[in-house]
């Protein structure tokens, strides 16, 4: 089950949802719109290793807004801190914004229960595309889920603007095997 529009705004007053800011515009029929914060990040290697942590350089995106360039993959995150010890959350692009062809989270929509934090934004254009600070790039879903709860204890919990893969953690726990 997907929770509605006024379901969320009544689980975000009680507190089975946390999301801050909350803004009542940003509520969809059955998701929530999340901002683009002013953060971006980019690998600076020439082949990004998945086994090591990977230097990144940041961008701010000014009040012009910033041209994201194709080919390039560009590490962005939410305005809003978003998550739920209740409610599984999906993180999408707006439709109106993959009209633009831009990819917003690539392969990666699946929040935990129990995650707290910024979302990283997998950023990366069909073509340049200028973007900007504020506006609304994705919406975040939440599922209804059944089973006992473990909540989530990893390694993006409360994650404050964009955060750069920990992959390399994973394959540091199991020495050579590569997970
Ligand atoms: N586009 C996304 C997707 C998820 N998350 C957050 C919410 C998730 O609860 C958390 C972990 O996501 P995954 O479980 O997909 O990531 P990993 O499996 O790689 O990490 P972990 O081992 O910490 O679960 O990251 C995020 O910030 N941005």
């Amino acid at each position: 089950m997907i929770l509605t529009g006024p379901e969320i705004t009544a689980a975000a007053r009680d507190g089975r949802l946390a999301i801050s800011p909350f803004e009542p515009g940003q509520v969809n029929p059955n998701s929530y719109n999340v901002r683009l914060g002013p953060t971006l990040l980019t690998y600076t290697t020439a082949v990004i290793d998945a086994h090591q942590p990977n230097p990144t350089a940041t961008v701010e995106i000014g009040e012009d807004g910033y041209v994201l360039q194709p080919g390039e993959l560009y590490l962005g995150h939410t305005l809003e801190q978003v998550g739920s010890d209740t409610f599984v959350p999906l993180l999408f692009g707006r439709s109106s914004v993959g009209r633009l062809g831009l990819f917003v989270e690539i392969t990666a929509p699946i929040g935990d229960i129990g995650f707290h934090g910024q979302w990283t934004l997998m950023l990366s254009p069909i073509r340049p595309l200028r973007v900007y600070a504020g506006m609304k790039i994705g919406q975040i879903m939440f599922f209804v889920s059944t089973g006992d709860v473990d909540l989530y204890a990893g390694k993006y919990q409360a994650a404050d603007g964009p955060q750069p893969s920990r992959y390399w953690r994973d394959a540091a726990r199991v020495g050579a095997v590569a997970p």
